[in-house]
């Protein structure tokens, strides 16, 4: 049984908006039902859990499982940091799973593809992250803006989501970052840090997290054509409504 954890407890700080950005409006539909979509069509994956904000748990369950074409999910509160929220949701996955993916609600343009390339390496390793090669010269800088050094650009890959693991391995990974006070920016550094290899395999460039309003314009591009087509088959109409609903629900006291 595989299940994907969606956190999706941050502030989008970056985006400047006065709520939670995986509630803001993509072409059609808000980013994080974009996400569960995009998850919900591929086949391999069986459970959600979706990490909401502790004030946004209960209008986030209502909505989502009354939507059509989204999985059933779970949703459960998150923490003040994205490795919190991580581990709440784990906390959560059901005893039959044996592959967790952790999957960034902000991330809603995966595919089943990257999705696939992941849960293959997971199987046959215990842990694998999506990534991209970089495509820019990076440079290591000094306190005084000094370059450092030039590190090998064909070693580097830029991170992202979904990362993938056997549930057992990702478990004792964050417990040992809870037990060691150790933080990392995503969940594959919590296995590193407990020494078990990860594997990286090919993510995708369109595979952004929406972070900042530019994102939102990329996205919207590389939507473009699909949101025209599935606004035809009537979804989008129920998924706008509910939009609608949902922040009447969770933002009525802060837009
Ligand atoms: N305490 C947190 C912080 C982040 N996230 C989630 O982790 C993902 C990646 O985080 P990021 O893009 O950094 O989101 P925010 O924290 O919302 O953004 P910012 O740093 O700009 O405030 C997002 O889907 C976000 O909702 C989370 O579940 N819990
Ligand atoms: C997990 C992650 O998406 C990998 O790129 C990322 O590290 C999380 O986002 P943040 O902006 O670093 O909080």
């Amino acid at each position: 049984m595989i299940t994907a954890i969606f956190p999706a407890a941050g502030k989008g700080r970056r985006m400047g908006a006065s709520f939670n950005k995986v509630f803001a409006a993509l072409s059609d539909k808000p980013i994080l039902i974009h996400t569960l979509l995009s998850f919900s069509r591929c086949n391999l994956v069986d459970n959600f859990i979706i990490v909401a904000a502790p004030g946004e748990v209960e209008p986030v369950s209502k909505v989502l499982n009354s939507l059509p074409g989204i999985k059933p999910c779970k949703v459960v509160a998150g923490g003040t940091e994205r490795q919190y929220s991580v581990y709440n949701g784990l906390m959560e996955v059901s005893a039959d799973t044996d592959i967790v993916l952790v999957h960034d609600a902000a991330r809603p343009l995966i595919t089943s593809g990257v999705i696939k390339n992941v849960i293959d390496e997971v199987k046959c390793s215990g842990a694998a992250v999506a990534a991209v090669p970089v495509t820019n010269t990076i440079k290591v800088i000094g306190d005084d803006n000094t370059v450092v050094n030039t590190p090998d650009r064909n070693k580097l890959w830029m991170m992202q989501t979904p990362q993938g693991f056997r549930k057992d391995l990702l478990l004792e990974a964050h417990e040992r970052a809870r037990l060691d006070k150790y933080f990392g920016t995503d969940d594959a550094s919590l296995v590193e840090h407990i020494g078990h290899p990860v594997r990286v395999v090919m993510g995708d460039y369109k595979n952004i997290k929406i972070t900042s309003p530019d994102d939102l314009i990329y996205a919207e591009a590389v939507l473009g054509k699909k949101a025209v087509s599935k606004v035809k088959n009537g979804v989008s109409v129920a998924i706008s409504n509910a939009l609608e609903e949902m922040k009447a629900k969770i933002f009525k006291t802060r837009i």
